[in-house]
């Protein structure tokens, strides 16, 4: 397994209690944390209180320093519900970590967190480049989402006020992006079968959308619209979705996780694929990350962009017939 080197601190965050520090710049798309949970927490409290008890003393002292803001609750109930941070997303079960449950909230976070089922962890990675000293945010809402609801959801569950930059002064325009942005989403599914050249403009109007607020969250976008194009046929496309949607699908996970090297078949190619799927592109770029570098997840950025050279190379071969005419990227 690839080693992570510790790239933050944790300690005092203003206002906020404790939060979680960078101590060097670090790049998008880098590796931040890759930790295993300290105790899982279900719907079930009984359960999880069997599950803390447990905890060996020193993980049970972990997780007894970390915050609550539940304090009508039993403490070890509360501390779940403050720091359980979901395995997947819609999952209703949770776990709690010693570093990863100390990263504060932004609307406008610089980091994404996943849970990687494999190795059961989860992984923090750097979705903005962020300099040394800087804090490390994360989401603790559900994108698209307008600042009152935002607001509404954080003080219910977090029992706090969002004092980041897109809470702190209203933006009407910025609310109105986001309630487009969610009204053109929900249209590209019912679109897809019927009028896939609309459902692509949707996606197109989307990312057009998401560079005005920063540029974060199309992963999703190029997958609807790799899919379409590959659902018609149209692999000329698909193929440039897919390059676009790897890239940023990287970016946000990363590679790290130990199911690729479990699930990865090294002699497998983009040329033997039928479709350019994602998990067994993944699969394939991890092995040739393991093959050829030997190194730490930071110089991942470099070694994305010379595997999606070669993909696009394989894929134009095993794929390599003209586009049915949907609208390029
Ligand atoms: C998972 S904990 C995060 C770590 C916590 N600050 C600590 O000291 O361990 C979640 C709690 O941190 C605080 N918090 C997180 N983000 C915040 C923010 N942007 N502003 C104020 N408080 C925040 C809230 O009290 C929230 O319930």
């Amino acid at each position: 397994m690839l080693a992570v080197q510790q790239c933050y601190v944790i300690k005092e965050a203003p206002g906020k209690g404790l939060g979680m520090f960078a101590t060097r710049d670090i790049r998008r798309g880098e590796c931040i944390l890759a930790e295993s949970p300290l105790v899982y927490g279900t719907p079930d409290f009984i359960e999880t209180q069997r599950a803390i008890d447990a905890m060996s003393p020193a993980d049970k002292e972990s997780y007894f320093a970390l915050h609550n803001v539940h304090s009508d609750l039993p403490a070890a109930i509360g501390i779940m519900k403050t720091n359980g941070l979901p395995l997947g997303v819609d999952s209703v079960e949770c776990a709690v970590y010693k570093h990863a449950s100390r990263i504060n909230h932004s609307c406008d976070p610089n980091v994404h967190h996943a849970w990687h089922s494999r190795p059961r962890k989860e992984y923090i990675h750097a979705i903005k480049d962020i300099a040394a000293g800087s804090e490390i945010l994360t989401s603790y809402t559900v994108e698209f989402k307008v600042r009152e609801e935002r607001m509404t959801f954080l003080q219910q569950h977090f029992m706090f006020e969002c004092q980041c930059r897109l809470c702190a002064t209203p933006s009407p325009e910025y609310d109105e992006t986001v309630r487009r942005i969610k009204i053109y989403s929900d249209r590209i599914p019912p679109c897809a079968s019927l009028q896939p050249r609309r459902s692509i403009q949707y996606v197109r109007d989307i990312l057009a959308l998401l560079d005005t607020i920063g540029g974060n969250g199309k992963t999703r976008f190029y997958y609807d619209a790799y899919q379409i194009c590959a659902m018609y046929g149209d692999y000329n496309f698909a193929q440039k979705w897919a390059d676009l949607l790897l890239e940023s699908y990287i970016m946000d996970e990363g590679l790290d996780g130990d199911e690729y090297d479990v699930t990865c078949d090294t002699e497998m190619t983009p040329a033997r694929m039928n479709v350019p799927d994602v998990p067994h592109v993944k699969s394939f770029l991890r092995a040739i990350y393991r093959r050829q570098f030997n190194a730490q997840p930071s110089s991942i950025g470099c070694f994305i962009y010379s595997a999606i050279v070669s993909i696009k190379k394989s894929f134009a071969l095993a794929l390599g017939r003209e586009g049915g005419g949907l609208r390029a990227p």
